[in-house]
């Protein structure tokens, strides 16, 4: 068996988590996925662990959140079998687009989408590496519904579960491999 089919240890993947803190900015714990990401075993394990939880179902797109989102989103639309749609920061998209602007922990932004990224109906898996307050991904998700994406999951390699960002999204399947209580 390949080595990436083994049942997911969590709490190694865990370990190759870094934490930094004062990061942006004094009294936020930064949990830092470039150490994970640059063990080839690790990041194996975590992208199959993430497609594991959608395979049985027909995805059409995987949808990831610049800056960090495009770096599992794609690999988790490979493994799926799907197309990739980035959504952007602000004025980097070139053809008409949608746009949003919401709450970080750390500050403000605006994200933007192609209008023509999502037919209407399609199911969409929507990505990022993290969820913390949640502001990202609601504000990601308007921009699915104002195109008609059908959303099948809301995935996330981390999730700050003391932050209760997922209260964000009743009704939705919320997915995440690692959970931290602080
Ligand atoms: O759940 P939330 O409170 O919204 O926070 C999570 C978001 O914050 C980080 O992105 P950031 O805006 O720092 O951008 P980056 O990916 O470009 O580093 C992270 O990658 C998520 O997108
Ligand atoms: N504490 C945190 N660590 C890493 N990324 C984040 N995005 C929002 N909050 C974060």
């Amino acid at each position: 068996m390949p080595e990436t089919q083994k049942p997911v240890d969590v709490d190694s993947l865990k370990a190759l988590v870094r934490t930094v803190p004062d990061f942006p900015k004094p009294g936020i714990l930064f949990y830092d996925i470039t150490t994970l990401l640059k063990d080839k075993t690790g990041f194996a394990q975590l992208i199959d662990a993430m497609a594991a939880h959608y395979l049985s179902q027909k995805i059409d797109l995987v949808l990831g959140i610049e800056a960090r989102g495009f770096i599992f989103g794609p690999a988790l639309a490979y493994r799926l079998n799907a197309g990739f749609v980035p959504v952007r920061k602000p004025r980097k998209l070139p053809a008409p687009v949608a746009r949003v602007t919401y709450d970080l922990e750390y500050g403000t932004d605006t994200l933007e989408i192609h209008l023509d990224a999502i037919q209407s109906g399609q199911k969409v898996v929507l990505v990022d590496d993290l969820l913390a307050t949640g502001g990202t991904m609601e504000a990601t998700v308007k921009l699915v519904k104002q195109l008609g994406g059908e959303i099948a999951g809301l995935g996330f390699a981390v999730e700050l579960d003391f932050l209760k960002g997922r209260d964000r999204f009743p009704g939705y399947d919320v997915f995440s491999l690692l959970h931290y209580d602080e």
